[in-house]
């Protein structure tokens, strides 16, 4: 079965949270599934000793998982309003993907947590657009048309599902949660649509 490659980075678990959200999502559409993976962690002395296989939680994506994915959907926590290095070191080895122009035409889409609401979330959100462009990924959100978007006071932003976390890392609440959900499923009709083409 095609599948939709939920990848992200996360240290405190909003995320990882957003992410399986989306996966939900993607998994109410009959066709295709998800497959929820993340990222090695860098160490600061950029030489750590870290397993292939990690202790607890999603498993770390391949290059090989990235490349036969049928869409992507990409998660940060924001770094000073970029994403994750991580992440970034994760991207830049899909170089042979760019290349082959495996990734062209695929739907994507992106999302993020913060401490702050207006801490760079949009920022976050565009810096991870930009090497999905480079694939020549077909990127999408959830529009205006979803109630949703215009009642959230905290995260949610039609760049992509966002979770203002707080200092103490506040739970994703039920109206982020349906949203995420939301993005996860127009992704994957999207997908299936540009499969059938
Ligand atoms: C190095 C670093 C930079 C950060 N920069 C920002 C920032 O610019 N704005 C912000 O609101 N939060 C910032 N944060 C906080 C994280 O974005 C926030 O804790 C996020 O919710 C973590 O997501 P996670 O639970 O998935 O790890 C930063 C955290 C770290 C470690």
């Amino acid at each position: 079965m095609p599948y939709i490659l939920v990848l992200f980075a996360s240290r405190h678990g909003s995320t990882e949270t957003l992410a399986h959200n989306i996966a939900e999502g993607i998994e109410s559409i009959e066709g295709i599934s998800a497959l929820v993976r993340t990222v090695a962690p860098i160490g600061t002395s950029f030489n750590p000793e870290i397993s292939d296989i990690p202790e607890q939680g999603s498993l770390y994506c391949s290059v090989e998982e990235f490349a036969n994915a049928s869409g992507l959907a990409l998660g940060s926590p924001g770094r000073f309003g970029n994403m994750a290095a991580e992440l970034k070191f994760f991207l830049e080895q899909t170089s042979t993907q760019w290349l082959s122009g495996k990734m062209i035409g695929k739907p994507a889409t992106v999302f993020t947590s913060t401490t702050t609401v207006h801490g760079g979330q949009e920022s976050t959100l565009l810096s991870m657009m930009n090497p999905l462009f480079h694939h020549g990924m077909t990127l999408m959100s959830v529009p205006y048309t979803e109630p949703r978007l215009h009642a959230q006071s905290g995260g949610g932003t039609p760049y992509g599902v966002s979770h203002v976390a707080g200092p103490h890392h506040n739970a994703i609440d039920s109206e982020t949660a349906m949203l995420a959900k939301q993005q996860g499923k127009r992704l994957a009709q999207l997908a299936l649509r540009i499969m059938n083409d």
